[in-house]
């Protein structure tokens, strides 16, 4: 059989190249040849660049080289053109030369956020499919906004009390949606690009979509759209911490942040799942009174904890100095780490998150159970899913009149989620999910078997 030529674009952002670089690992075990493309921005700080057998980096420059202030959001929107001008010229012009080289793509692979690849490859004739990085249950709740439920959810999306039942899905409630639909947080230009996804995927002959989730963790999600064929393939998890098929892939090796060495010495010393594990992923920022309110919580909880505190970047206030001694004292605190070495190790017993989907997912595979902190984006409905539906943990509730959350309410889901008796539930729940999650993986599985699907059937037609 000809060897398949994938060529997967991503936006250069944390939360997508994770993911993105697993897929390309899975695709590779099966044969496959990838090319793997982002902006410059990104790739030069890829701390430990991959050199894989069957993996070519083509990165190119969408003129914000050093990156872009995502606070801004004027600045956002001239890096958002730039990366959609820039970055269809660079993948015509890649499509083009690899063909004229003898090795043709067989397929583009695109994520979120980067719709105009599928215009791309549409006019050169190239097969291409959406690789969807949220749960299907997301992908779901924004189908259903754009066809037929996007007004009332407009109109309704300021009252707490107001719940919304939409086919296939569970009761969802304001704060269970994507932020981006509701007052508090419209981004009518993300929303913009999410409507030109889904468009171009209900445009195409077979509607297809790659999810990273797996069959049996969104049964009913996987069949809600019936238009479109949700294909499941995860969790994208470094196979070390997954199916174990290749003990050294330990890390995803697509790091945008420097860590440092010294917490797993740390993590050694101390007892099985005391300790609690904190992050709010690669992007949100925590305000100065939140994270006061977080410290006083954790430190009041008596639990020894590791917490990944991010240089602060333009603009963002430094956390107290005073404050940041004593957590020293009590905690680990670190600028970065290798989340999923920690979440696999045996002295973690929660992991306070902000719901961002790959967290979610490694938190789920090693059986960690949550304390959910939603933020943004996808992370209230994620929340809800890790609370409500697969029952893994709690989620906080915010003090709506200060729009925090207070420490009591921190120690209260630490309790619960941590307790020897008030968190047996959570924690017999994180082991089903996370053998099932192996599941899907193994040789045979949901999501092994239908990656190799698509695989053989993707060369055979034109999509
Ligand atoms: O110290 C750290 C902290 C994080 N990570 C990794 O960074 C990734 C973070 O991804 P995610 O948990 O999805 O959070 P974000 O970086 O915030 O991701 C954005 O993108 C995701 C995919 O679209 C969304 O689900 C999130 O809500 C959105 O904020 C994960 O793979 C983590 O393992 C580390 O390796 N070390």
């Amino acid at each position: 059989m000809v060897q398949r030529h994938f060529l997967l674009v991503t936006f250069p952002a944390q939360g997508h190249i994770n993911p993105a670089l697993q897929l390309a690992k899975r695709l590779i075990r099966t044969g496959a040849h990838v090319t793997f493309i982002t902006s410059i921005s990104a790739h030069r700080r890829m701390s430990k660049s991959p050199t894989l057998d069957g993996l070519t980096f083509t990165p190119f420059s969408d003129g914000f080289d050093n990156g872009f202030n995502l606070e801004d959001d004027e600045e956002e929107q001239r890096f958002m053109s730039e990366f959609r001008r820039l970055g269809s010229k660079t993948l015509t012009d890649l499509l083009v030369s690899l063909a004229n080289e003898g090795r043709p793509v067989t397929c583009l692979i695109y994520t979120l956020l980067v719709p105009w690849a599928a215009a791309v490859a549409r006019n050169l004739q190239i097969p291409s499919v959406l690789f969807w990085i949220q749960p299907a249950t997301v992908l779901d709740i924004y189908y259903y906004y754009f066809n037929g439920y996007g007004d009332v959810i407009t109109r309704n999306g300021n009252d707490p009390s107001w719940f919304i039942e939409l086919p296939g899905l569970p009761l969802l409630t304001c704060r269970d949606l994507p932020s981006f639909f509701l007052p508090s947080n419209t981004n009518l230009s993300v929303l913009s690009l999410i409507q030109e996804l889904l468009e171009n995927v209900v445009g195409e002959a077979k509607p297809t979509v790659l999810v990273n989730t797996f069959d049996a963790l969104e049964v009913d999600a996987m069949k809600a759209v019936d238009k479109v064929n949700l294909i499941g393939i995860g969790p994208l998890i470094p196979s070390a911490f997954l199916d174990g098929k290749d003990p050294l892939d330990k890390s995803f090796r697509g790091d945008l942040f420097l860590g440092s060495g010294d917490y797993m010495e740390w993590l050694n010393s101390k007892p099985e799942s005391s300790v609690v594990y904190v992050s709010f992923g690669s992007m949100s920022v925590l305000s100065k009174r939140q994270m006061e309110e977080l410290t006083k919580g954790l430190l009041e909880s008596r639990r020894p904890f590791l917490w990944v505190i991010r240089k602060p970047q333009n603009g963002t206030e430094e956390t107290d100095s005073n404050d940041m001694e004593e957590l020293r004292r009590e905690g680990m605190i670190v600028p970065w780490c290798s989340q999923v070495e920690v979440l696999s190790h045996p002295s973690v017993g929660c992991f306070v998150t902000h719901c961002g989907w790959n967290s979610t997912l490694e938190s789920l595979v090693a059986g960690v159970p949550m304390v959910g902190f939603p933020q943004w984006t996808d992370q209230g409905t994620n929340a809800k899913l890790i609370e409500d539906v697969w029952k893994i943990g709690v989620r906080v509730r915010v003090n709506e009149e200060e729009g925090i959350v207070g420490s009591d309410e921190i120690k209260r889901c630490l309790e619960t989620v941590m307790g020897e008796e008030s968190g047996e539930g959570v924690r017999r729940n994180a082991k089903k999910w996370k053998d099932l999650g192996r599941e899907a993986v193994k040789e045979g599985g949901s999501s092994d078997r239908k990656l190799r699907e698509f695989v053989d059937e993707v060369g055979t037609e034109k999509s």
